[in-house]
């Protein structure tokens, strides 16, 4: 380490250590592991899987916020559905922020509402976002999921051991074709790059504490080329990424719009009204915001959705008596003469909660995305001091056994009463959908892909272990990957038609 780093990590670590005895002489905080001077839990806070930590830390002190401190930043993990309710929904006012991450602020993903500090910014994409994605607005969506769907089917019956690319495709696909109004034929399309690379970058600088120098700021002018410096290089190399993911498909949209030559989508909406505006500073205004929102809305329901599903096709092979049940419940409510629509939602509630235990079971970001606090508070006594990274541990709140018994066990039941409908006092699986008034704005659009998704494989297929050279069935591992998003590691599954309906053509 150079003279330079080290004089920079002790200036900073003694700042930390100056605060840290402030404030905890002053204050009660939050339970949690053991500190250490100055580094605080730098050592004992976990690296990896670490809604599993943070979870374990909540039975071990009996609370349900817990507090950890890494060089002055403080960290408050909120592991039960009350403390969300109390802290992200009650004083929404106060935990809406989120934390600045330089990494997020060299990549350019600054730029999108998802990961902007709570302000007049993140304001105006999210309302723009709303006019498009309420739950009132999604209907208008439905077509091209149900085509997207189609094609999903279709191609697990050409090539069923690329069953992983095909889901992508129908996510990606889907999605481009409404905010843009683009037609992809193939999943080698250069926008699933963009979008892939993108998510890939967003996954690496969203997990809290992954660069150093968000806790010694002054690493910031450590040149790229020095040890220490990896952060800039990765940054210069990512920007140029982010920025197609946002300006490459907007302007390919705006160039067909012009032509003429254009499929309806929100971007072609927007550019109307864009037309319609009198002076320039307002279509300007109106355009920037655009450009960023809807680069979010392409971002964010690529990945989420895909893991989903990968998860759910992960259950299907661990329950087989899950998917018949399933199956016996969509041929008995749709018979055969047609594939299900997203109007059969309504009758077939087993799906539903298939849908949710898969949501509840894995849920895609199982720590969120991090929160911040901008003022002092205080909960059940005690303190949260204004500028906390605040965790909303999904994981521990899905895998609450008081609300949800065996939490490990795969069980739509769980969700349904004994005449087999929705039961009302058993919560749907919001925390996989995080929280307050950052809550996913994107959730009423995901339920009914993935719905109708779930529905039509089921109806098409069975799904099952494939066997190997000497007839043996291949396990998955069921392990999963540590990350922003947690995804199963890699595994096969065998899709055997059902000659239950017709497959499209
Ligand atoms: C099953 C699929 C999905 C899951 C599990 C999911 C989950 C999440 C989570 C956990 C957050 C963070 C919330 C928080 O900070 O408290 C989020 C935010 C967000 N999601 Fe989703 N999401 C899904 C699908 C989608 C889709 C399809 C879209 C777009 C059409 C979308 C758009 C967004 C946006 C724009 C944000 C940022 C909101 C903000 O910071 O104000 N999501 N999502």
């Amino acid at each position: 380490m150079s003279t330079f780093t080290t004089l920079a990590l002790a200036t900073a670590s003694l700042i930390s250590f100056l605060l840290y005895h402030h404030r905890v002489r002053k204050y009660k905080l939050p339970p949690g592991p053991p500190r250490l001077p100055i580094i605080g839990n730098l050592f004992n806070a976990p690296k990896s899987f670490e809604w599993l930590t943070y979870q374990a830390w909540g039975h071990q002190y009996n609370s349900d916020v817990v507090h950890f401190q890494i060089l002055g930043t403080n960290f408050i993990v909120v592991n039960s559905a009350g403390a969300a309710d109390e802290l992200f929904d009650r004083r929404s006012n106060n935990f809406s922020d989120r934390p600045d991450i330089l990494m997020v602020q060299l990549t350019g993903w600054i730029r999108s509402f998802g990961l902007m500090q709570y302000g007049d910014g993140w304001r105006a994409q999210r309302r723009l976002f709303h006019q498009y994605f309420r739950a009132s607005a999604v209907p208008t969506y439905h077509q091209s999921s149900a085509t997207a769907v189609q094609d999903l089917i279709r191609n697990l019956c050409r090539s069923p051991d690329q069953w992983m690319q095909h889901v992508r495709f129908m996510a990606g696909s889907n999605i481009l074709r409404v905010v843009y109004g683009m037609e992809l034929v193939s999943a080698e399309d250069p926008s699933l790059d963009i979008i892939e690379k993108s998510v890939e970058i967003f996954s690496k600088i969203t997990v809290a504490g992954a660069y150093l120098v968000d806790y010694f700021p002054m690493l910031k002018h450590v040149p790229a080329w020095f040890p220490g410096g990896r952060f800039k290089r990765e940054a210069a190399e990512w920007r140029p990424i982010v920025n197609d993911m946002f300006v490459v498909p907007y302007d390919q949209a705006k160039e067909s719009f012009s032509s003429g030559d254009y499929k309806p989508s929100i971007t072609t909406e927007i550019l109307s009204e864009i037309g319609q505006l009198k002076r320039e500073t307002e279509q300007k205004a109106l355009e920037d915001v655009a450009i960023v929102t809807m680069g979010s809305a392409f971002a964010a329901a690529y990945d989420t959705t895909t893991l989903t599903l990968v998860n759910f096709v992960l259950a299907m092979l661990l329950c087989p008596h899950v998917q018949a049940e399933a199956q016996k419940k969509l041929d008995e409510t749709i018979g055969s003469d047609r594939p299900p629509e997203i109007a059969d939602k309504s009758t077939l509630p087993y799906i539903t909660a298939v849908m949710y235990e898969c949501l509840r079971w894995r849920p895609p970001l199982p720590l969120s995305l991090p929160h911040r606090s901008t003022a002092d508070d205080e909960y059940k006594g005690f303190h949260i001091p204004a500028g906390s990274i605040v965790i909303g541990n999904a994981w521990a709140i899905l895998h609450d056994p008081a609300r949800y018994p065996d939490p490990e066990k795969f069980l739509p039941e769980r969700f349904l009463d004994a005449h087999g409908a929705l039961r009302a006092d058993v919560p749907e699986p919001l925390a996989a959908f995080g929280y307050g008034r950052r809550v996913c704005p994107g959730r009423h659009f995901a339920y009914d892909l993935v719905w109708l998704a779930i529905a039509n494989v089921l109806a098409a297929f069975d799904i099952v272990k494939p066997v190997d050279v000497h007839g043996r069935p291949v396990e998955p591992s069921g392990e999963y990957t540590s990350g922003t998003f947690s995804f199963p590691v890699p595994f096969q599954a065998a899709f055997r038609m059902r000659g239950k309906v017709a497959i499209p053509a």
